[in-house]
């Protein structure tokens, strides 16, 4: 364990007043469990403290923070500290987040802010700064959110040319001038409440109010904007805490807009403090996101979905990232057993595997934080909105995604001596890494709930046939779902869709029987005409997943050999493609036997 951290932060424990207790003992670890503290992989050094609202109040004791060296994200927002700017801080050169907000300090800010070159996340707002915003602060190039507001700032604006800055409060301060041209970007609500001359600043657009719109995507914007803008927007931020915190009422944006400012507050205060308390945001190994946990609670939410697991969220940091936060329902396993498995899947770090960023666990909450995938996944790339103005998913991209998966699964399968299982390989949990491959997300939960239960059809199209009985997923079973993807990828179907109303359709049935009546033209997806010979891909690829989709267990090849066969398509056939782009890694070619002899074996 990091022993110089450990004593810094035990000399500021030691050295300040603080209403709420801490668990920081020094004869346990100061990587095991202390409250707000964060230590890299290998316990070496601590990287993150994230302390807010515990109740200190007084300075911030001389030479303590300032010694932890390697510390990335210090959070010490809403507690009552005062006195000047803490210049201790500026020993941190690798600070990517800092977060003073909601305190009482006063003074001018810190002329060199330069030392902080990898900050992404400045908060000082509500404070009581004063004296001008040193230019130095234009030399943090990575900055993506600087919140200054509700200070007493007086002076000219810098020229803030910093072209990754998205998020930016300055208001309620005593700012003169104009509004510098590389600012004019930014709303005029972050410069309201200053002193600034009207005639030159023209803020390019007027943003209405902070109120919340009736859905989705238009409501996260005008969250973040909400952030911005302060207090007004406060309140539904808050309820939107109160949407992932409380579970007790569903998103109903309607009513974020009535809520007294007064009362959430109160509401924030007991949330943060039943969460510190109970559990502890867990972060894994490259995980450069500057968030705590009160961020998460406090990011304006959006609901994705409902899933067999919980229900996910996207969520819109303070510093203008986003990550996508499962709340799990359900969890049948106790503490230990959970982050045992957490630590499994969340050191699993592949191209084709979404990596989980962070976990939290106590009584009344389980989450998981995930990189947010802006396109959204191959379910909704498949099938959205099938129209004229539709851009399909080109036949390139599903041969990326199938091999992508491919590879994730056969990683996965090798985890935990090669007892990990998927468990949930679907289409909804399959997005594009940046190159453009598959990659799989949802994955080790099954362990986590109680025996899977038959009644969700949405999963049901992709689960094998062995489960009923088993109730249990399985290597193999990851195989069968891969198995059905891949037919999903090449007819465009869902697994289990509605014709004609009512009726629902079986894939993994009913291409077997157009199969096996020799139309196998006509399982391929029309969307996929329009590309010139990948026919035989398709074929090979139809073979593949048929295999997969084999009624028994043992039937099914090994996700490893699944890999080596889907690659095999693309050496084969790039010599007599031109056309193709990318060169696919292989080896040997493998032999597909004729279309009419899959499925003899496998028809259920
Ligand atoms: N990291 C993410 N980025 C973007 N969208 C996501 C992310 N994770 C999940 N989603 C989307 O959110 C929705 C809900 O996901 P969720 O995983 O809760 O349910 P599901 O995939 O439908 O079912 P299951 O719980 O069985 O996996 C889905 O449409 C999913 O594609």
């Amino acid at each position: 364990e990091p022993i110089e951290d450990k004593h810094a932060l035990l000399d500021f424990i030691n050295n300040i007043s603080h209403s709420r207790n801490l668990n920081w003992d020094e004869r346990t670890s100061v990587c095991n469990n202390w409250t707000g503290v964060t230590c890299n992989h290998d316990n070496s050094r601590v990287i993150a403290v994230r302390l807010p609202g515990i109740g200190f109040r007084g300075h911030i004791p001389l030479n303590t923070l300032g010694r932890l060296s390697a510390l990335q994200i210090l959070s010490l927002r809403s507690n009552a500290f005062s006195g000047p700017f803490p210049t201790d801080l500026l020993e941190l050169g690798n600070l990517t987040g800092l977060y003073l907000q909601f305190n009482n300090f006063q003074g001018p800010l810190p002329w060199n802010f330069s030392v902080w070159k990898n900050l992404n996340g400045l908060n000082l707002s509500n404070n009581g700064f004063n004296g001008s915003i040193p230019s130095s602060i234009t030399n943090l190039t990575h900055l993506t959110a600087l919140g200054l507001a509700n200070n007493s700032l007086s002076g000219d604006i810098p020229d803030l040319n910093i072209p990754s800055l998205q998020l930016l409060d300055l208001s309620n301060n005593n700012l003169t001038g104009v509004v510098p041209r590389s600012l004019l970007r930014f709303p005029s609500s972050a410069f309201v409440g200053n002193k600034i001359s009207p005639e030159t600043s023209q803020p390019p657009v007027l943003p209405p109010t902070a109120q919340p719109k009736k859905h989705s995507s238009k409501f996260s914007e005008s969250a973040i904007l909400g952030i911005v803008i302060g207090s007004s927007a406060l309140a539904f931020v808050l309820i939107a805490l109160l949407l992932i915190v409380t579970n007790r009422k569903k998103a109903d944006e309607k009513a974020i807009a009535v809520k007294s400012e007064k009362k959430e507050k109160s509401l924030k205060r007991t949330t943060s403090e039943r969460h510190d308390t109970n559990g502890k945001l867990v972060f894994f190994e490259g995980c450069n996101l500057a968030f705590d946990l009160e961020d998460l609670f406090r990011a304006s939410a959006e609901v994705l979905g409902k899933g067999t697991f919980g229900t996910t969220y996207k969520a819109a940091l303070e510093d203008a990232t986003t990550v996508a936060v499962k709340r799990l329902r359900e969890v049948s396993i106790g503490r230990k057993d959970f982050e045992q498995q957490m630590e499994v899947v969340g050191n699993i770090r592949h191209e084709n595997v979404a990596p989980l960023r962070s976990y939290y666990y106590s009584k009344d909450e389980k989450l998981m934080v995930y990189d947010f995938y802006d396109l959204g996944s191959v379910s909704v790339l498949l099938h959205a909105k099938r129209g004229e103005d539709r851009i399909p998913l080109d036949w390139e991209t599903r041969m990326k995604i199938a091999i992508g998966v491919a590879r994730g699964i056969a990683y996965i399968h090798l985890q935990n001596v090669g007892k990990l299982v998927h468990g949930n390989i679907k289409a909804s949990n399959v997005f594009l890494n940046s190159q453009k491959y598959g990659c799989v997300s949802d994955l080790g939960l099954a362990p986590l709930m109680s025996p899977i239960t038959p009644r969700i059809m949405r999963t049901a199209g992709y689960r094998a046939p062995e489960i009923t009985d088993t109730r249990k997923v399985s290597q193999a079973s990851d195989v069968y779902s891969y198995g059905v993807l891949l037919l999903e990828l090449l007819t465009g179907k869902s697994p289990v869709h509605a014709v004609g109303g009512e009726e629902v359709i079986h894939l993994v049935r009913w291409v077997h029987s157009v199969v096996r009546e020799e139309w196998t033209g006509e399982v391929f997806d029309v969307e996929l005409l329009r590309y010139p010979n990948i026919e035989e891909e398709m074929v090979a690829m139809l073979q593949i997943g048929m295999s997969c989709v084999a009624r028994m267990p043992e039937q099914r090849p090994k996700m490893a050999n699944v890999v080596k066969m889907v690659e095999d398509i693309r050496s084969v056939n790039t010599d007599n493609q031109p056309s193709s782009e990318t060169k696919w890694p292989g080896s040997t070619p493998s032999l597909i036997p004729p279309v009419a002899q899959i499925g003899s074996s496998s028809v259920s």
